[in-house]
């Protein structure tokens, strides 16, 4: 194996947790250690670089030949290295190829980001280029393009008290405490017009907060007590669309690291049930820290297979949240978080390969099973399914054929699915003009990550009627008993008795009404959606907080097997 390669498998095993950088740089099998050790030292310095500019160029589908690490490291030394790439044949020809176009994108993204700093002749000077593109975001200037958005936590304070807060907060800029607080501006329509020192109320979403893009929030009270958290716009769309009234039974499908969940459970107001499924061991450890931190009772998390789920065990799930792995194409702020944790915990998740056409497919067909699965769910009457991916491919063209290839549920119309978000589907890649409007679309110049929601609904459901929780009625044999039994026992990893819960219930478009007395905000009708909004909360129909009735239905079938493992 050349030393690239060596360097690349390396790299790749590093991102799967299989080693130290020492340590495999230090095997045997690796005869050049030192040249071998500097080259993936470089490569991981520069990596959230070299993942962008492999990204913007499509780099995957042009060449698929090189695999992405392979690539990375490659593109390191064609780039950044004195002496260029230091092997012959078909590697350096096909790289060679790509210098032009490479170096044309890194130029584009350090304008984009607009560093400062930048050589007088940056198109010969990419090493240059590139160091100043990290200096900049180590200083904190990771999002300069996308505003700061806060999310709410209605589980733990209100919109009302949270913009008190804040009010007498003082501003910290990267790391950095300033001597003034925030002034707080009402509800904002254009996010380029956000004034300084100032942050806002969202005009679409009601529980979120808008804030300049430099903003740190990690010394802040309410951010360490749970009391908001820090989600993009367009990630808060799903619980937003799907928005299932109090007591209902929901799942998320593919729901670590949970902050959908936990949206999700806000919107719940802590009454109903949510079921949370994710592959990721890892990854669903991080669900249960956030969700507990967020105050939330309501969530089962459950290690395993959402596609491996029976349906029939689950007979009162009628809402279910669809947010399954894709290319991760829309997320531009990316590259800060691959800076900020260097070989982050989601890095396969949000940089494998966000072009390549296989992939594409695999991940079309997946997400397309998903949503086929979600709607055997025998009661289920709305299911979301949204991706933070800006390819067609991932977008419509599935709902596409998820709507060609079953004959029981629909789009549901605009109306229901943020109706005044401008930014819709694309037309083509098989949706009718028609149905694309009723999809959404986002994008960094809506002032967020690239994102797409569809929410699907039950022929025949009204829905602008708030779908009531289905009723729990008593097993009528022997298998339904132990079916829901199965269904409610306590998994493991339910966070239902470890947190601490603030048991104040918040209804977010009452607490809307007294912002306006808190600062000159506009009256509420104007940033409250009149539909797609989280609708009244319908009676809860058997909705027993989940804590207490896991304890009272454990009691009740204490004789059937308690579930300790994988419940699917
Ligand atoms: C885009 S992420 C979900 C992000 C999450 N909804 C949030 O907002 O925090 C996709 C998740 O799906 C999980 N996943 C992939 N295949 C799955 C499957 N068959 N069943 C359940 N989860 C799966 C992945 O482990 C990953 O955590």
């Amino acid at each position: 194996m050349e030393d690239y390669e060596i360097a690349a498998d390396i790299l790749g095993k590093l991102r799967a947790k299989k080693g130290s950088i020492k340590g495999l740089c230090l095997a045997p099998r690796v005869k050049n250690k030192k040249k071998v050790y500097a080259l993936v030292c470089e490569t991981l310095k520069m990596y959230p670089i070299l993942t962008n500019l492999l990204d913007r160029t499509d780099f995957s589908a042009r060449e698929p030949r090189v695999a992405r690490d392979l690539a990375a490291v490659l593109t390191h030394d064609l780039l950044f290295a004195k002496r260029g790439i230091l092997c012959g044949g078909w590697m350096k020809s096909t790289m060679t190829r790509h210098r032009t176009v490479l170096r044309a994108a890194l130029l584009a993204l350090a304008r984009e980001r607009r560093v400062e700093g930048l050589p007088s002749d940056p198109d010969n000077a990419p090493g240059a280029v590139a160091r100043a593109v990290l200096k900049h975001l180590d200083s904190g200037n990771q999002d300069v393009p996308l505003p700061r958005y806060v999310r709410v936590n209605t589980l733990r304070t209100t919109v009302a008290k949270a913009v008190k807060e804040f009010q007498r907060t003082k501003i910290v800029r990267k790391g950095v405490e300033t001597q003034t607080v925030w002034k707080y501006g009402g509800a904002i329509d254009d996010w380029k017009s956000m004034a300084p020192d100032t942050f806002y109320q969202d005009l679409h979403l009601p529980e979120l907060l808008v804030f300049p893009p430099s903003t740190d929030f990690h010394l802040d009270t309410q951010y360490k007590s749970g009391s908001i958290v820090l989600q993009d716009k367009a990630s808060c769309f799903p619980a937003f669309i799907l928005a299932p009234p109090t007591g209902a039974h929901c799942i998320d499908g593919c729901a670590a690291p949970g902050n959908k969940t936990s949206h999700l459970c806000a919107k719940l107001r802590n009454q109903g049930y949510i079921t949370a499924f994710d592959l990721d061991a890892r990854r669903l450890e991080t669900l249960k820290k956030m969700t507990t931190r967020a105050g939330c009772r309501v969530i089962d998390a459950v290690h395993g297979s959402f596609l491996e789920t029976d349906p029939a065990r689950f007979p009162q799930v009628t809402h279910i949240l669809l947010d399954p792995s894709c290319s991760g194409s829309g997320i531009v702020a990316r590259l800060d978080a691959l800076v900020d944790t260097q070989l982050a915990e989601n890095l396969d998740e949000a940089t494998a390969a966000a072009n390549d056409p296989d992939r594409l497919v695999k991940l079309a067909e997946f997400q397309q099973q998903c949503v086929m699965h979600a709607m055997k769910f025998p009661s289920v009457q709305f299911v979301s399914y949204s991706t933070c991916s800006i390819h067609a491919q991932e977008n419509e063209q599935v709902v596409a054929a998820i709507l060609a290839a079953q004959n029981d549920f629909e789009l549901a119309p605009r109306d229901r699915v943020l109706p005044t978000w401008p930014h819709r589907g694309d037309e083509g890649h098989g949706l009718s003009a028609e149905d694309a409007n009723k999809v959404v679309r986002a994008a960094p110049d809506d002032g967020t990550n690239g994102f797409f929601v569809a929410l699907f609904v039950r022929k025949g459901i009204d829905v602008d009627v708030p779908p009531t929780a289905v009723k729990e009625g008593k097993p009528k044999n022997r298998a339904e008993r132990r079916a829901m039994a199965a269904w409610r026992v306590e998994p493991v990893g339910s966070v239902g008795d470890a947190m601490e819960v603030d048991d104040e219930e918040v209804d977010v478009e009452r607490e809307l009404m007294r912002v306006p007395s808190v600062s000159k905000a506009p009256a509420k009708q104007s940033h409250v959606p009149t539909a797609g909004s989280s609708a009244p909360a319908a009676p809860a129909v058997g909705g027993i907080a989940g804590a207490s009735r896991k304890k009272k239905i454990k009691r009740k079938h204490k004789h059937l097997p308690i579930v300790t493992k994988k419940t699917v």
